[in-house]
């Protein structure tokens, strides 16, 4: 992983940090800044919850920290299974920052985006089972994060989407391609370029979630779906996972600088710079009313 230097400074500060899983053989829990980790050592499955309010949205910094965490946990080798959720019930995550896209400088808008790749290319290619217990909203970068997991379980009375065309943005390729491995092209074709945030039943019908479950029993529901993923040998399984998601993760890592270089040339481009003032201005009148 190729990290910048305002990256390799947090990591310093993370590091001093209590929270080390390795070698954990016991139920424990910890916490980093935005992120609650319960490690059970015995079944050798991490319950990690984003903890960053108000929705949980990636920044710089929080998203350095998930890709320090997933960096332990890959080394972790007690550590077999990973299931990702909010510790708030109303909210998976809201999706990228839009204050980083927002007035920019272009170094650090740069190295967000390189880190969110990161994000993407550990959880995407991780050797860990990996559920995503959806106990809330997850538009747009919440719904790639959930996309990059091998399977998804949602409560019922949310959205999810990659609703970027909506906001008149285009999503990168390995975000329409996440969704196309998931749902097929037809349908990833049909809610990519409409951007369309589907109800819970909605996403379950398209195979966007696998099953669909209240979100008091989310978790429990996932720790069940975990025993079965890891009656597979780990060997098997992640050779398999390998095999099937390379194609998509070797586009992504031989056209990295030139996807750092569009995202940069796009986001500060006057014109999505009006339109994201107008949308941040819609989100903060309507958190006032
Ligand atoms: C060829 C290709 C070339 C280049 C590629 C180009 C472009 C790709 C670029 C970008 C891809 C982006 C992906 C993204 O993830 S963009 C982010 C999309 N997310 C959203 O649009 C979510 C917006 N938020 C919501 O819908 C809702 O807030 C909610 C459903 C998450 C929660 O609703 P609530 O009613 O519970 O809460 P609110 O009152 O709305 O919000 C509370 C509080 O939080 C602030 N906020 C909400 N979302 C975000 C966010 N994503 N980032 C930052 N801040 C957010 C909101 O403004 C409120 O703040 P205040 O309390 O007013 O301070």
């Amino acid at each position: 992983m190729i990290w910048g230097r305002r990256a390799l400074q947090h990591v310093k500060r993370f590091k001093r940090l209590p929270f080390q899983p390795e070698g954990l053989h016991r139920c424990m829990s910890a916490a980093t800044q935005n992120l609650v980790v319960e490690m059970d050592g015995k079944s050798g499955v991490a319950v990690v919850k984003l903890n960053k309010p108000p929705v949980n949205s990636f920044n710089l910094e929080f998203l350095t920290e998930i890709n320090i965490l997933m960096e332990k946990l890959e080394n972790d080798k007690s550590c077999r299974g990973l299931i990702l959720t909010s510790n708030n019930n109303k909210i998976f995550s809201g999706g990228l920052d839009i204050m980083e896209m927002y007035n920019p400088q272009p170094d650090r808008l740069a190295e967000f985006w390189r880190t969110l790749q990161g994000m993407w290319l550990s959880l995407y290619g991780s050797r860990l089972a990996t559920i995503a217990a959806i106990n809330g909203h997850s538009p747009a970068g919440g719904c790639l994060t959930a996309l990059s997991c091998d399977y998804r379980i949602m409560a019922p009375g949310f959205t999810i989407g990659l609703n970027e065309t909506q906001l008149g943005i285009i999503p990168p390729f390995w975000f329409v391609e996440s969704m196309i491995n998931v749902t097929g092209q037809r349908q990833a074709e049909v809610c990519c370029q409409k951007g369309l945030m589907m109800t819970t039943e909605q996403a379950h019908s398209i195979g966007l979630v696998d099953d669909v479950v209240p979100g008091e029993a989310i978790l429990e529901r996932a720790h069940n779906e975990m025993k079965n993923w890891l009656k597979v040998p780990d060997f098997a399984r992640q050779l398999t996972k390998r095999q099937i998601r390379k194609p998509t993760m070797d586009r992504l890592i031989a056209k990295r600088d030139e996807d750092i270089q569009n995202f940069v040339q796009f986001i500060t481009k006057d014109s999505v710079q009006k339109a994201m003032g107008v949308y941040i201005d819609q989100l903060k009148n309507k958190a006032k009313k």
